[in-house]
C-alpha cells in the first residue's frame, strides 16, 4: 500500500510541461486530407456550399456533415478554479484545456475550452446560449456557487443539447460510486450512515443531493461552510441551496460535527480537516478529501491519525482518486452517441452504479502498467483508475441506455453489442480489426493450450479466454501451483480448469512413443526423450497438440522466441510445403498493414520471399483485407541499384509465373509502397492503392521495423503471428501482457494465424 504521494514534480517541471513542444495542451488536427486542389475544392469553396445548404434545409444534418456531434465545449468564467478560488477566466485556461485533453484521451470526444470573462450570470448565460449551434454538448466547469446553479438551470432550459456542470454532477456521480463501494467494504448501509460534508458550494450541494437521492437520510447529514455548520435557523452567509440542507443540530463547528461521524466528504479547501478531529470519527471512518489540488487532509496524515480509515482524494498521485475525470468523458460520450437532449438523473445514477460495479471486477493489466502496480478491490481501490480502458465501454453504454430508457435519446442505439465494440475500438484501434476474429471464435469455440500456465500473465489470458467464451483453456503446469495462482487471481472455482501436469500425466507414455521415433536418429536416446517430455513444458504442450488433445497452443513468456520455437520443432513440423515465418500486424487509425517475415528468416531466398508473400496475403484475406503486396527494399525500381535487390526481383518473377491472384509489386521503398503522392511517380506500378502487405527483405530490417513501430505506436501492434506450422502454435513475446496473449490465442483458435 502506498501512503506517500507516488508522483513527484517541481513547479518548474509543471511549467515546462505546459510550455514545451508548443504552449498549452491542445491543438486541432484536420480529419480529412487537404493535400490537393480537389481536396481544397471539396473542403472549402465551392464544395462546402453543398453541406451548408443541406444543413440550412435540415438542421439535424449538422450531425452528419460537421464535427458538432462529437464536439463538447468546456466553458468556465474562472470563479472557482479547482479549490484555488476566483482567479478569473484567463487563469482557468490551463484547467479547461486539461479537461478538453481528458475528453479526448479517455473518451475520444473532441473538445475545446472557452473562457468567458464575466462574473455576471446573465451575460454568461447569454454568451453560452449563443454558442449552441457549434457544439454537441456543453460542459460547464469551475463556476462558483450559487451562480452555477442559476447558470446551469437556465442553460438546461434554453438549450436542446446536453449541458452539465461538471463540478456538480460529474463530482456527485463519482463520489456516489466511491461511497457505495466504501460502505460495501465497511459493511455500512446508506440509510444508516452519518455524514459530514465540508463545503456548501457547487460540488458539495450536488454530491449531497445525489447521496440523499440514493438513500442517505437528510437528518444524518451535517453540511459546513466557512462559517461552520449549517443548522436550522442560521441566517448569516445563507442562500436557498444551503438552506435546503440545514439540520437541527447542536454542533456549530466542523470539529463538533465530526464526533462519531462515519463519513467526511470534503469539497472545500486545502487542509480544512485537522488530524485530531479525525480521531473522533466512528470506527473505519470514510474520508473523501476531494479539494484540489491539495486535499482537506493528506492521506499520510489521515492514516497516521486513523490507520483504520478509507481515504480518498481528488489527486492522481494517491490511491483512490475520487475525481470527476472518471465521469464527464464517459457521460458525454454516451449522451453524444444517442444525441441525448439532456443529461438527466437516470443517466447520472446509471453512471454511478456502472463505475461502482466496475471497481469490484478484476483489474486489467493495462491499468497495472499505467500505475506501476496491481489493483484489487479493497480499501485502497474503491473506485476504478482513470486509465482503466473498460470505463469507456461500461460507463458510456450505461449512460446511453439510461438516456434511451428515459426518453431523451434522439438517435437510439439499435445493436448494443456493436456499440460496445465501437466504444472499445475508439480507444484501441486493434479492437475493430479483431472484432470479427473474436466473433468467429465465439461461434466455434476451440481448445487452446496455454503452455506456461504458472506464469501469471499467461494465466490471466487463459482465464479471459474462457470468460469471454472463446473456448476451453488447456493449462500446462504443476497442478498445485496453477490452482494456487488461479485462486490468487480471484477465480472462485479453480478446479473447473483443465490442468495437465507432466509429472503425473497418464498421457506421458503415449507421448514418449510418439516422440522417440521422431528423435531417435537426431541424437536422442529414449531416456533423453523421457526427460524432455517430463521437464520441458513446451515439448509436453506441443505433444498434447500433436496427439489431438487440443486445437492450438500458445507459449513464449518464459523463454526466448528462438528457444521456444526450437522446443516446439522437436515435436511439430511445418505444414508440408511450408516454411515457418512471422507476421506483425500494424493497426493505424485508418489503415492496417501486415509485415512479414519478422521472426524467422535472416536472409530469405527469392523462393522464401515469394512464399512469405503468398501466405501473408492469405492471412490478410482471412482477416477481411484485399491484399496489395509490396516487396520492400532500400531501392525503388532500381534506384539506387544494389546486389541485394536481385533476390527481391527474383521473388517478383516467381509470383509472375505463379499468378497468385492478388496485387504485388517490388522492389520498392516504404514510401513508394504507402504514400499515394510518391506512388504517383511510378504510373507503371501494378499496385492499385497503398500496399497493405509489406514483405521485408531480411530479418534485420523486419524485426527493427516491427519493434520500432511497437515502441512508437503503442498497443496498435499485434503479433508476431507464427505462420506455417502443421498445427496452430503461437509464440508470444516475453514482454506481452494478457491482452496480447489473448489476441494471439484467438487468432490461432480462429484459424487466422497458423
Ligand atoms: N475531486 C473532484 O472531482 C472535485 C473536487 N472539487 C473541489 O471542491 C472544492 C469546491 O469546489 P466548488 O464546489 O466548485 O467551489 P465553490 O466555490 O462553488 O464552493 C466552495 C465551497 O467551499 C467552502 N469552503 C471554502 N473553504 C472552506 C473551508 N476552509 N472550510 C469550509 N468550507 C470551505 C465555501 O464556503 P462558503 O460558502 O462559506 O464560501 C463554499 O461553500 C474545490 O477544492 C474543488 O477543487 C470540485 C469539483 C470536483
Ligand atoms: C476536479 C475538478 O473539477 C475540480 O477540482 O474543480
Ligand atoms: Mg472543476
Amino acid at each position: 500500500m502506498s501512503e506517500e504521494s507516488n508522483v513527484r514534480f517541481t513547479e518548474r517541471e509543471a511549467l515546462f510541461y505546459h510550455k514545451t513542444i508548443r504552449p498549452g495542451k491542445i491543438e486541432i488536427i484536420a480529419s480529412k486530407p487537404v493535400a490537393t486542389q480537389r481536396d481544397l475544392s471539396l473542403a472549402y469553396s465551392p464544395g462546402v456550399a453543398v453541406p451548408v445548404q443541406a444543413i440550412a434545409d435540415n438542421p439535424a444534418a449538422a450531425y452528419d456533415y460537421t464535427a458538432k456531434g462529437n464536439l463538447v465545449a468546456v466553458i468556465s468564467n474562472g470563479t472557482a478554479i479547482l479549490g484555488m478560488g476566483n482567479l478569473g477566466a484567463l487563469a482557468s485556461k490551463p484547467v479547461m484545456e486539461g479537461k478538453a485533453v481528458l475528453f479526448k484521451r479517455f473518451a475520444d470526444v473532441d473538445s475545446i475550452d472557452i473562457e468567458v470573462a464575466t462574473e455576471d450570470p446573465e451575460r454568461f448565460i447569454e454568451a453560452v446560449a449563443l454558442l449552441e449551434p457549434s457544439f454537441g454538448g456543453i460542459n460547464l466547469e469551475d463556476i462558483r456557487a450559487p451562480e452555477c446553479f442559476i447558470i446551469e438551470q437556465a442553460l438546461r432550459d434554453r438549450l436542446k443539447i446536453p449541458v452539465m456542470h461538471d463540478d456538480q454532477h460529474g463530482t456527485a456521480i463519482i463520489s456516489a460510486a466511491g461511497l457505495l463501494n466504501a460502505c460495501h467494504l465497511t459493511g455500512r448501509k446508506l440509510e444508516d450512515v452519518k455524514v459530514v460534508v465540508n463545503g456548501a458550494g457547487a460540488a458539495a450541494i450536488a454530491c449531497t443531493a445525489l447521496m440523499k437521492a440514493m438513500g442517505v437520510r437528510h437528518e444524518n447529514v451535517i453540511m459546513c461552510d466557512r462559517s461552520g455548520t449549517i443548522y436550522q435557523g442560521r441566517t448569516d452567509s445563507m442562500d436557498q441551496w444551503k438552506s435546503a440542507h440545514a439540520v437541527d443540530t447542536p454542533a456549530r463547528t466542523l470539529e463538533e460535527a465530526l464526533k462519531g461521524a462515519d463519513i467526511f466528504l470534503g469539497l472545500s479547501a486545502a487542509n480544512a480537516l485537522k488530524p485530531e478531529w479525525v480521531k473522533d470519527m466512528a470506527p473505519q471512518p470514510i474520508i473523501f478529501a476531494m479539494a484540489n489540488p491539495d486535499p482537506e487532509i493528506s492521506p499520510p496524515d489521515a492514516k497516521a491519525a486513523r490507520p483504520d480509515c478509507i481515504i480518498a482524494t481528488g489527486r492522481s498521485d494517491y490511491p483512490n482518486q475520487v475525481n470527476n475525470v472518471l465521469g464527464f468523458p464517459f457521460i458525454f460520450r454516451g449522451a453524444l452517441d444517442v444525441q441525448a437532449t439532456m443529461i438527466n438523473e437516470d443517466m447520472k445514477i446509471a453512471a454511478a452504479k456502472a463505475i461502482a460495479e466496475l471497481a469490484r471486477e478484476p483489474v486489467p493489466e493495462e491499468v497495472a502498467a499505467a500505475y506501476g502496480k496491481n489493483h484489487q478491490f479493497g480499501l485502497d481501490y474503491i473506485i476504478p483508475a482513470p486509465f482503466d480502458p473498460r470505463l469507456m465501454e461500461v460507463v458510456s453504454s450505461a449512460v446511453a441506455k439510461a438516456a434511451m430508457d428515459s426518453g431523451v435519446a434522439q438517435r437510439p442505439i439499435e445493436d448494443f453489442e456493436a456499440y460496445r465494440n465501437e466504444l472499445k475500438a475508439r480507444l484501441n484501434p486493434t479492437t475493430s480489426v479483431l472484432t470479427n476474429v473474436y466473433a468467429q471464435v465465439k461461434q466455434n469455440p476451440k481448445r487452446v493450450i496455454f503452455a506456461e500456465a504458472e506464469n501469471e500473465v499467461m494465466l490471466r489470458a487463459a482465464i479471459q479466454f474462457r470468460d469471454f467464451g472463446y473456448g476451453t483453456p488447456v493449462l500446462v503446469g504443476r497442478t498445485h501451483a496453477v490452482l494456487a495462482k488461479l485462486g490468487e487471481l480471484g477465480v472462485s472455482n479453480p478446479e473447473s480448469y483443465e490442468i495437465h501436469n507432466s509429472a503425473v500425466s497418464p498421457l506421458v507414455p503415449d507421448m514418449i512413443n510418439y516422440l522417440y521415433p521422431r528423435l531417435q536418429r537426431r541424437g536422442f536416446l529414449e531416456r533423453d526423450v523421457t526427460r524432455m517430455v517430463n521437464n520441458e513444458r513446451n515439448v509436453f504442450a506441443s505433444l498434447l497438440l500433436a496427439l489431438g488433445h487440443a486445437d492450438a497452443m500458445i507459449s513464449g513468456m518464459t523463454r526466448t522466441f528462438a528457444q521456444t520455437l526450437n522446443e516446439v520443432r522437436r515435436v511439430l513440423d511445418p505444414k508440408p510445403g511450408h516454411i515457418p515465418f512471422g507476421i506483425h500486424l500494424m493497426v493505424a487509425k485508418h489503415t492496417t498493414v501486415f509485415l512479414a517475415d519478422t521472426t524467422v528468416h535472416e536472409r530469405p531466398s527469392a523462393e522464401e520471399l515469394a512464399h512469405i508473400a503468398i501466405e501473408t496475403a492469405a492471412v490478410a484475406r482471412r482477416m477481411g483485407h484485399e491484399p496489395r503486396v509490396a516487396f520492400l527494399s532500400f531501392s525503388t525500381f532500381g534506384n539506387p541499384y544494389g546486389k541485394w535487390v536481385d533476390n527481391i526481383r527474383d521473388a517478383v518473377a516467381i509470383l509472375d509465373a505463379k499468378q497468385p491472384g492478388f496485387e504485388y509489386e517490388g522492389e520498392m521503398a516504404p514510401d513508394a509502397a504507402l504514400n499515394p503522392a510518391i506512388m504517383a511517380n511510378y504510373p507503371f506500378s501494378r499496385l492499385s492503392g497503398p500496399a497493405n502487405v509489406l514483405v521485408m527483405p531480411g530479418l534485420q530490417s523486419a524485426n527493427i521495423s516491427a519493434k520500432l513501430l511497437r515502441e512508437l505506436g503503442g498497443n496498435a501492434v499485434i503479433g508476431p503471428m507464427l505462420i506455417g506450422m502443421e498445427k496452430p502454435v503461437q509464440i508470444t513475446p516475453m514482454t506481452s501482457i494478457a491482452p496480447d496473449i489473448l489476441t494471439l490465442a484467438a487468432l490461432a483458435a480462429g484459424g487466422i494465424a497458423g
